[in-house]
């Protein structure tokens, strides 16, 4: 797959493969296995990753989420491995235990090398939290360099606080937002933007020109621990595309 979608890759988060299937009705440009219960950037169980593997058609590329990870290298370079050998073609790391940059830089550096040495073809996307002030981690806009230094490919700002009233844009400011998606572009990573987004948040990024936008709560009929909904998948889906070329052809 090319890091650099033309234009903003949808990004929609499943727990089974029966949702899997339900997002697939619609164009969907990822399909990324997440446990909304264990967290923020919760890890499903291998045979789910496999299972969802196993009805996304190979074209369409599987990512998975290992956890909000504690600063714990060899857990993360396991689970990584882990998620890799289910199925997952990008794996997605929480940055929430690294307390500091060398903390990060080491944690990032410990899964790179793992997914290098078994599986070379997969992706690694370093996780930021854009409310990582909550829990003391670190800085979202320090992430873009030390991910391209540990050779990530890419790099997710999402939120740790999934709680009514903190969806990304509540939480950063659009430039601080902009110098996120800029940074990676500057260090060679894809960029993807997700935390609690809505609907109406689509507009509003899109002309900040990330790679992609990734969704969970906005596709379920009672948020994000709720069932995954056809309807709620096409109107953003819908709205991505149209957007998109709006605002990149102009
Ligand atoms: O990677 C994207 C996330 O699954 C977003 O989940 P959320 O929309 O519930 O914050």
């Amino acid at each position: 797959m090319s890091s650099y979608p033309k234009r903003a890759a949808f990004l929609a988060s499943v727990v089974s493969k029966e949702e899997a299937a339900e997002a697939l009705k619609v164009q969907v440009d990822v399909i990324d296995v997440k446990n909304p219960a264990e967290g923020a950037l919760g890890a499903a169980l291998p045979e789910t990753i496999t299972e969802i593997r196993g009805v996304v058609p190979k074209a369409i590329p599987v990512s998975a989420a290992i956890g909000d990870m504690p600063y714990l290298s060899g857990t993360a370079a396991l689970a990584a491995v882990g998620a890799a050998c289910a199925g997952a073609d990008m794996v997605k790391i929480g940055l929430y235990g690294a307390k500091t940059s060398d903390e990060a830089l080491n944690l990032l550096c410990s899964v790179a090398n793992a997914l290098k040495m078994y599986f070379p073809t997969s992706l690694l996307v370093a996780g930021a939290y854009a409310d990582a002030q909550i829990f003391g981690g670190i800085n979202f806009l320090d992430v873009p360099a030390l991910a391209a230094k540990a050779g990530a490919a890419g790099c997710l700002l999402d939120t740790f606080d999934k709680s009514f009233g903190h969806n990304l844009l509540e939480i950063a400011s659009m430039e601080a937002i902009g110098d996120f998606v800029s940074a990676c572009r500057e260090w060679g990573l894809f960029s993807a933007l997700a935390g609690s987004l809505k609907l109406e948040d689509v507009p509003l990024l899109l002309p900040l020109r990330p790679d992609y936008l990734g969704f969970r709560g906005a596709l379920c009929e009672g948020g994000r621990s709720g069932k995954l909904s056809s309807r709620k998948v096409l109107e953003i889906s819908s709205l991505i595309a149209g957007e998109s070329s709006a605002c990149c052809h102009s």
